[in-house]
């Protein structure tokens, strides 16, 4: 999995690829407005589009004059550059950037105060006013040019990082940032792009790399990483010759009442599809037709059976979606924890134990929470943002030695330890009710395959997005249902 470095080891990284690799850090910067012009290619091909480039004058506006020549020598006709002259120091690379410049007799327009910025008419900006420099909140005439910049509505795609926004730690609410239509950030992302506060700065980003030595980068300590197709290949087991059902495990979801059969069946639906050998489910005995009907190969287990004798031949539980919270949930999701396994636990069983915080320290060690921020907030206290909420998800996670599975756009699964792993599969079109529920039960069916509580949630994550995202490919929304339908192609493609 791929490392997530905060700014301090990205500047390390940077350092020891200089230093080892024998290049100059002009030259660095070179190969970073290069990687950043490739992807721009893509986004603005049109050669005659007009673009005026904004540069401060640390190593992020070095980039941009960097970027300003290149974009030239790529037959880009109507690249304009506004030097942002708010400070009196300037890097070594800028000075030689703009020295290149000069050289070339390319027209610079010096920007010396916020007023000093003329009425902007090119179709494409590109902010390269400050990176992943920034030390405190924008204030004074970066302020002031930020705001008219963002008044122009124009198409802005930032370098490395927009102007103004911290690549790490607490965003703030009302922060002001140069707002992207695209970010072309260096060899990885930015913490703080995986939280929803971000969309006040960007609304997307991509990832170019510029030459960092990867081997310095996995080697830093850090509590974050990606997960991405390939980490999984390795992972997957395929089904194994002369296996039976026996082998793949057994699962069972505790879910449903009356008026939520849906989501019982959703779970056992998609544990049944993700693998698991045998799927059992314990509803109200009122669910039993439409189970029989809609799902024949899954077992019952009345809610009365949910005792040690019944339940030991289970290789995984799962409890929660649709469950509700009455007092006749509360006695049920007591029982599951007093038999003292480790559970997968969602929804309304995370419900009740945010009511009643004493649960939760009866959970085994090795279980799953899944909440999403609003039961994760009801769970474990508000939070101001989404910074906070991943800090106190890594302590909780470390205090309770259980896997919690931070649910959003995102997905942050925050593993026994502490550590968090960075789910990018999902779209939009998978806002839908029932989505969570299918998660719940792909989780038991890999914790049921005798995964880990980690893996079982990481492989289940990746899966449930990417899934979505092959369906979105032919698709606007995606139904739960939808979704179940398509995991086992999509877990075939998973498989060395
Ligand atoms: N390894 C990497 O990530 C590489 C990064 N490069 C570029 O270098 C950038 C970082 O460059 P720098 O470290 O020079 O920093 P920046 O160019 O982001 O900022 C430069 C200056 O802004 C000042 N500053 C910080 N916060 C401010 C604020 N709120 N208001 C006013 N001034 C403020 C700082 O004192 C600093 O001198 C990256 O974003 C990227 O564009 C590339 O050139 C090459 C490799």
């Amino acid at each position: 999995m791929k490392n997530l470095l905060n700014q301090k080891q990205m500047r390390s990284a940077d350092a020891f690829t200089i230093k080892n690799k024998e290049i100059l850090s002009v030259d660095l910067m070179e190969s970073a407005s290069r990687a950043f012009v490739k992807a721009f290619l893509q986004e603005v091909p049109e050669k005659a589009t007009s673009i005026a480039i904004l540069c401060g004058k640390g190593n992020n506006g070095g980039d941009g004059l960097a970027i300003a020549r290149i974009l030239k020598d790529s037959g880009y006709s109507g690249v304009s550059v506004y030097l942002v002259n708010f400070s009196a120091k300037e890097t070594e690379e800028y000075t030689i950037n703009l020295k290149r410049l000069e050289d070339l007799w390319f027209p610079l327009t010096a920007v010396n105060t916020a007023a000093d910025l003329p009425d902007l008419k090119e179709k494409v900006i590109i902010d390269a006013i400050l990176g992943s420099g920034l030390n405190a909140v924008l204030e004074g005439p970066y302020l002031q040019l930020v705001e008219s910049v963002n008044a122009l509505n124009r198409q802005v795609i930032a370098v490395d990082v927009p102007t103004g926004f911290p690549a790490e730690g607490p965003l703030k609410k009302e922060g002001v940032y140069l707002k992207a239509d695209l970010v072309i950030c260096f060899q990885r992302p930015k913490i703080n792009f995986f939280f929803p506060e971000s969309v006040q700065a960007l609304k997307r980003f991509t990832v170019v790399p510029i030459g960092l030595d990867e081997e310095f980068i996995q080697n830093c300590d850090s509590p974050y990483r990606l997960i991405e197709g390939p980490d999984l290949t390795g992972l997957v087991k395929p089904r194994a010759p002369f296996s039976h059902k026996g082998t793949y495990g057994h699962a069972l979801i505790v879910a449903g009442q009356q008026q939520t059969m849906g989501a019982a069946l959703l779970s056992a639906h998609a544990c049944l599809h993700a693998g698991a050998g045998l799927t059992t489910l314990s509803i109200p005995e009122s669910g039993l037709t439409a189970l029989n009907t809609r799902l024949p190969e899954v077992m019952y287990l009345d809610r009365a059976d949910l005792i040690p004798e019944k339940t030991n031949k289970f290789s995984a539980i799962a409890a929660g979606p649709g469950l509700g919270t009455a007092e006749g949930s509360i006695a049920i999701l007591q029982g599951l924890l007093k038999l003292k396994v480790p559970l997968i636990l969602d929804a309304d069983a995370l419900n009740m134990m945010g009511d009643k915080p004493e649960l939760l320290k009866q959970l085994s060690s090795g279980s799953v929470l899944t909440p999403h921020m609003k039961e994760f907030d009801h769970l474990f206290g508000d939070h101001d943002s989404w910074w906070e909420r991943l800090e106190t998800a890594r302590e909780k996670a470390l205090e309770l030695g259980c896997v919690i599975v931070l649910k959003n756009q995102y997905t942050f699964i925050i593993d026994l330890t502490g550590k968090v792993t960075v789910n990018t599969t999902g779209n939009a079109g998978m806002a839908q009710g029932g989505m969570g529920d299918v998660l719940t039960g792909l989780i038991a069916s890999f914790a049921a395959q005798g995964y880990t509580a980690n893996e079982a949630a990481c492989i289940a994550c990746y899966l449930h997005g990417k899934a979505g995202d092959e369906l979105a490919e032919t698709q606007v929304s995606i139904s739960a249902s939808d979704l179940t339908g398509r995991v086992s192609k999509t877990l075939k493609g998973l498989i060395k």
